[in-house]
């Protein structure tokens, strides 16, 4: 299985990537939080445990499980002139300006990590100051805020893969994300799209480089030929411009219509995948807030190289019924319980991962969605929740699908 497939939000799901949260987690301090994008510093055993309970549930199923800091181990092994390359890129977009510390740096994880694995998995985790044994009089002092002592920031965001680099039918959005914390989670897809032997080939829609951002968590495969992007705190309509063109010039991609969902602008509603999430071939379940009515854009090709936009006044029932092709149901999470609802929402409650119609994983902790869905005759499985959750982010979003059946 070279290249990737990915036409749907619920077929038959064959291989997927992760990220097993590591030592980056160990980094997250109370007053860095807001800037790392958690609300909570999350107990790393536990979150690692119910970590690899998510990863045994999907094997179980029978579904191949990639991890991100393997692949780019890989890449690294295959191609060892591309260690200095990703190390000088790495210190760079950490921020690191000057040329001594820049040296200081490199020779500092050039010479502690020669196995490529830990390399990788120490780039995610970040550097403190103590770490470099430097004199402590000299000016690499300015390098470190009052309120932190990592010379190089953490990445703890990285165990969401959906959100960094994300499957588009046969091809990948390597996005350019939000905030300046998780830019770097996508220079690990970079290299992998670029070298790896099972990923090179696939055409890619989006780059890093590119100045709007868009991130995975916004992208929604509805059918082979539907894609929905979410218009979020996280997503630009230039964004969606730039990409609808992209895929429509593909003349592999079977894609007509792209619908551009405009959602709220707060971190409530940070994604598209945080307001509904397919689950079955006619059920959804969405946040409670979005079923008022919702202004969508329907993209197409305007046959000449560029798209035509349509505006759509709709609720999310009608809009998904008409692309779907037939009558949908809708399952607000929290079972109709206003407080239900927005505490498992506060939970990911609505952010599912479906691996075959009808079979999803949720967070254990949602009880109350959680039996209106087993309710509704869908197959759940429950995976452990207390730690991994304090990242908001749900099953969905801690998976991205590299391959889904057709
Ligand atoms: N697709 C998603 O909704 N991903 C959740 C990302 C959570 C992460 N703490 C973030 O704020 O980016």
């Amino acid at each position: 299985m070279a290249g990737v497939n990915v036409k749907s939000e619920i077929k038959p799901l064959k291989k997927v990537l992760l990220h097993r949260p590591g030592r980056e987690l160990l980094n997250l301090t109370p007053n860095t939080l807001e800037e790392l994008l958690f609300d909570d510093i999350p107990f790393l055993k536990v979150a690692q445990e119910e970590h690899d309970a998510f990863a045994q549930i999907l094997r179980d199923n029978g579904v191949e499980v990639v991890y991100l800091e393997k692949l780019m181990a890989e890449v690294l092994d295959q191609n060892p002139e591309l260690r200095e390359k990703f190390l000088k890129q790495f210190i760079e977009e950490a921020g690191i300006r000057t040329e001594r510390y820049q040296k200081i740096i490199y020779d500092y994880l050039n010479d502690n990590y020669p196995d490529n694995y830990d390399l990788v998995l120490k780039t995610m985790e970040g550097i403190n100051l103590t770490e470099l044994h430097t004199d402590k009089s000299n000016s690499l002092v300015d390098l470190v805020s009052d309120s932190s002592k990592m010379v190089v920031a953490p990445m703890p965001n990285l165990y969401f893969t959906r959100d960094p680099f994300a499957m588009i039918g046969n091809g990948v959005s390597i996005n350019r994300m939000y905030s300046v914390t998780r830019n770097r989670e996508t220079i690990y897809g970079e290299y992998i799209f670029t070298y790896h032997p099972e990923f090179k080939d696939v055409p890619e829609y989006y780059s890093r480089y590119n100045t709007f951002h868009i991130e995975g968590g916004d992208i929604l495969n509805i059918n082979d030929k539907v894609l929905a992007i979410g218009i979020s705190q996280r997503t630009e309509p230039d964004a969606i411009d730039a990409i609808a063109k992209n895929i429509f010039e593909d003349s592999t991609s079977p894609i007509e219509t792209i619908l551009a969902f405009n959602i709220p602008n707060s971190r409530a509603f940070m994604h598209l995948d945080t307001v509904f999430t397919q689950i079955d071939v006619d059920k959804f379940t969405v946040h409670p807030g979005i079923l008022g009515p919702l202004t969508v854009f329907e993209i197409t090709p305007d046959g000449q190289g560029g798209i035509h936009v349509k505006e759509i006044n709709d609720t999310l029932e009608d809009i998904l019924e008409k692309y779907v092709g037939h009558p949908v149901e809708l399952i607000p999470c929290g079972g109709g319980d206003r407080i239900a609802a927005e505490r498992e929402q506060w939970n990911d409650g609505s952010n599912t991962l479906c691996i075959a119609p009808g079979t999803i994983v949720v967070y254990e902790r949602n009880d109350v969605t959680n039996a209106v869905l087993k309710e509704k005759g869908l197959k759940v499985l429950e995976m452990p929740s207390a730690e991994l959750s304090r990242g908001r982010g749900g099953p969905r979003c801690m998976s991205m699908p590299i391959w889904r059946e057709d």
